[in-house]
């Protein structure tokens, strides 16, 4: 078509001197039309630009309305979370690597802490196995930082002239006080008392009228007398109700209304008032469970099962302490508690260090009777201690040494509880210089400075001669121990070799090459003592 056009008006000449007013007209419009072209471009241009701000803010106010709709879907809170998540990631990784870091510092703090507690424990030659066992004390000033000790506890403790713990104090204390349950061993005169009730009367805090908290158990009376009054020394200037179970008391007693933080007893006694005055124990919080192996015999099993059954408060601690730790009161121990702590001071079942022992041949019966009276002429060096095996025997000693002008005086189990409290307090007070005993004050008895035991009779056992000759040698003073040995004991010899030398004392080699025997029980027939003629 546009060549058909071009074909019509080709030959026709345009006058563009009459038309031009028109032609300038016309490209005006024509240049108009491009400038509105240009312009329609421009808008065009302006208005995609105008388009695209607009899209992009109205996509931004979108992104936002999104963003801010978000804020109320939880699918969307998830993935800002995660966002937020992603963003503080990095201060999560930051976070721990840091607490990585403190816990690498604590680990290696811990490590020489660890170190350091085991080179102090090797100073004071304490033994410890169980899971995380706590640093011994380095004072008794620590006991304020690290346990809140009250101070009474600590005026105490100085009025008394305890100014160091003992190895077996610095580390059942804070084992007791960290609320874990343990079994110690350690030498005789090494103030296991303190050991136990110290960390009772901190946990205790203060007087309660609840019902009783605290149990100590010993087995004898006198034993059980002694721990009170050590307890009622130590807790002065706090009003705690600290109680011994006596005859009268158990008696008498009203035990429904019974205001006692403390109670002291023995097992049969405290198994007669769970029986017939029903007793409440379900509220003790500490049991302890001194002289634990002499507690273990097959004799007391009965009346200690019955009390740990009374003792029923879960979160009860429970501790055994003694100078002599037999393997069956381990397992016993093991069985009955709950991640306890072993602690061991020196080696098991051993000697004090600081008692002279001597071993002398007397032949007879008679030679033992020349071989005291001798010992009592030549060098008397009193308070001194006579073990003999059995009460008939004591009872004859007696009679032979009370008319020799020494003050002799004698305790076995058939005196009232009465006659054998003063044959006690004699004894410490004194009045009395020489005390004839039986093996009822064989264990736990802390008379002040006895400076010689003499085993009339040879011990019945390891542990029976440990504890004997342990009267002496106290609180790190020196003593003496005397055994005197006849033909029928003779087997038994190298026995106590061992344990003179374990403890450091010297040993004649020919001692040691006797053989060794089992030791239990060693009683035998043995004649008469008495030298008067029977009527
Ligand atoms: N930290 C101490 N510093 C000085 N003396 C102490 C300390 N602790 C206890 N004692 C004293 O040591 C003596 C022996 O203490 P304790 O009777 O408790 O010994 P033990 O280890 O129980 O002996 P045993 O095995 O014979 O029962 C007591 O006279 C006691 O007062």
């Amino acid at each position: 078509m546009a060549n058909d056009s071009s074909f019509l008006f080709s030959g026709i000449r345009f006058n563009r001197k009459k038309f031009g007013a028109d032609i300038a007209r016309f490209q005006k419009k024509d240049n108009d039309t491009d400038s509105a072209k240009i312009w329609s471009v421009a808008d065009d241009g302006r208005a995609k630009t105008r388009e695209a701000v607009e899209e992009k803010t109205a996509s931004t106010k979108k992104r936002k309305r999104k963003g801010n709709s978000s804020e109320n879907v939880e699918g969307f809170n998830v993935f800002r979370n995660s966002a937020s998540v992603a963003q503080s990631s990095g201060e999560v990784q930051a976070d721990q690597e840091s607490i990585e870091f403190s816990k690498k510092k604590n680990k290696k703090e811990q490590n020489r802490q660890l170190e350091r507690d085991a080179i102090f424990r090797k100073q004071h030659n304490i033994h410890v196995s169980g899971y995380n066992v706590p640093s011994p004390l380095q004072s008794f000033d620590e006991l304020k930082s690290r346990y809140k000790c009250p101070s009474y506890l600590l005026r105490n403790l100085k009025e008394l002239g305890f100014r160091e713990p003992t190895p077996i104090q610095r580390q059942t204390i804070p084992v007791l006080l960290d609320g874990r349950e343990c079994f110690a061993c350690a030498p005789t005169g090494s103030g296991k008392t303190l050991a136990f009730i110290c960390p009772m009367l901190i946990k205790l805090k203060d007087p309660e009228k609840g019902g009783i908290r605290a149990v100590i158990l010993c087995h004898t009376r006198e034993l059980s007398a002694q721990i009170f009054r050590e307890c009622k020394k130590l807790a002065k200037r706090k009003k705690f109700g600290i109680k011994l179970m006596t005859k009268s008391f158990l008696r008498n007693a009203d035990f429904s209304k019974f205001p006692c933080d403390i109670l002291i007893s023995t097992p049969l006694r405290l198994q007669l008032a769970i029986k017939k005055k029903k007793i409440d124990l379900s509220r003790v919080e500490y049991l302890v469970l001194d002289e634990s192996d002499k507690l273990f015999e097959p004799e007391l099993f009965k009346q200690i099962d019955s009390v740990l059954k009374a003792c029923s408060n879960p979160s009860i601690i429970r501790s055994l302490f003694s100078a002599t730790l037999p393997d069956f009161v381990e397992d016993r121990a093991r069985e009955l508690m709950h991640d306890a702590v072993r602690v061991i001071v020196g080696r098991k079942n051993m000697a004090s260090e600081t008692i002279k022992q001597k071993l002398i041949f007397t032949g007879s019966e008679e030679g033992k009777l020349l071989a005291i009276r001798q010992s009592f002429a030549e060098s008397l060096n009193p308070p001194v201690l006579v073990f003999l095996q059995s009460k008939e025997r004591a009872k004859e000693l007696y009679g032979e040494l009370a008319f020799d002008n020494i003050r002799v005086d004698v305790i076995h189990s058939d005196l009232s509880e009465q006659e054998r409290g003063n044959a006690v307090d004699n004894f410490r007070a004194g009045k009395t210089w020489v005390l004839i005993a039986t093996d009822v004050v064989a264990r736990g008895m802390d008379f002040k400075g006895v400076n010689c035991v003499i085993n009339y009779d040879f011990p019945d056992s390891a542990s029976a001669y440990v504890h004997r000759i342990g009267r002496s040698g106290r609180a790190g003073r020196s003593g003496e121990a005397i055994t005197f040995y006849a033909e029928e004991d003779i087997p038994l010899l190298r026995n106590v070799a061992n344990l003179m030398a374990a403890s450091g004392c010297e040993v004649q080699p020919w001692l040691m090459e006797l053989q060794k025997k089992k030791w239990k029980k060693h009683r035998p027939k043995r004649d008469s003592i008495s030298t008067k003629p029977d009527l």
